[in-house]
């Protein structure tokens, strides 16, 4: 069976700053994969150049079999692939049950619903209702779905933004540091949906987590990278075992406490 995700020879430069360097990596339908690596190694401007907000120099991205096009994250969503942003973003006194809408109409229409005719996007919304409650019922934002979404609590914010990302009906989901900003019961509560995104959908995910116990815990296969190249990468335990992966993450002094979870329980990597 073929990737279902597939980058090759990605390459990208800002200045003189190799962001990222002949990088190569594929993720398999139902895969979860975690991309980890220190600050500036290069995972974000890798997730830009799969969505297409940003162009390669060099390289490819093939998804479900076709070759994507950068600067057209529409054209990719329609296509099945969703990305969810480190940071929660809300659009001020917008409900929660607005934000999925918006989510939902967003690859039908290809562009913002706002630049649309209003009876497109009124016909597109009917048929996305369905779909945007069996989503606030998933993620467990059922009872918030009439709130205002700035006003949430931020866990449940960055709930929605992958929520959002579900709503386009993806066959992949990259979420950026879905648990940056949380405290430990938050990141377990997104931890639990992140697994039943795959579990039950059969979602491919990549994840970018500085989060190393939760990544390792999630994950299917782990990618680390460093200056912008793939240094090593395997099942959690052997890359937790990895000297390049230690070295270039804490130093040489890596104790990701072993298969840990936020309350200390033992979990299978
Ligand atoms: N738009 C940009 N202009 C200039 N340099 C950039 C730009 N985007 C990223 N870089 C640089 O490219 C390198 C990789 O950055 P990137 O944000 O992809 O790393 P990262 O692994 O996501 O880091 P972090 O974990 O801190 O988010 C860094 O040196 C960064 O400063």
């Amino acid at each position: 069976m073929s990737a279902l995700l597939s980058v090759n020879e990605l390459s990208r430069s800002f200045g003189g700053i190799k962001a990222v360097a002949g990088v190569g990596l594929s993720v398999d339908q139902g895969e979860i994969v975690g991309l980890v690596g220190p600050n500036g190694a290069g995972k974000t401007t890798l997730f830009n150049l799969i969505t297409g907000t940003l162009k390669p120099d060099a390289g490819q991205v093939v998804f479900g079999g076709r070759r994507l096009v950068a600067g057209e994250p529409g054209a990719n969503a329609r296509l099945g692939l969703a990305r969810s942003f480190q940071q929660a973003t809300t659009i001020a006194d917008l409900s929660v049950r607005a934000h999925l809408e918006r989510a939902a109409v967003f690859p039908a229409l290809g562009r913002p619903s706002f630049l649309l005719r209003r009876s497109a996007v009124m016909a597109v919304r009917e048929r996305a209702a369905a779909t945007v409650q069996e989503i606030l019922v998933f993620a467990g934002l059922d009872r918030v779905a009439e709130e205002s979404a700035d006003a949430l609590p931020y866990g449940l914010q960055k709930i929605l933004g992958v929520a959002m990302a579900l709503a386009t009906g993806p066959k992949m989901l990259l979420a950026d540091e879905p648990a940056a900003g949380l405290n430990g019961a938050e990141t377990l509560v997104m931890e639990a949906l992140l697994r039943r995104i795959r579990d039950t959908r059969g979602i491919a995910l990549m994840v970018i987590e500085h989060d190393v116990p939760l990544v390792m815990r999630l994950s299917d296969r782990i990618v680390a990278l460093a200056h912008g190249t793939v240094i090593a990468e395997g099942k959690p335990a052997e890359v937790r075992a990895d000297r390049a992966f230690i070295e270039a993450y804490l130093g040489g002094e890596a104790d990701f406490g072993a298969a840990s979870g936020p309350e200390g329980e033992a979990h299978a990597a």
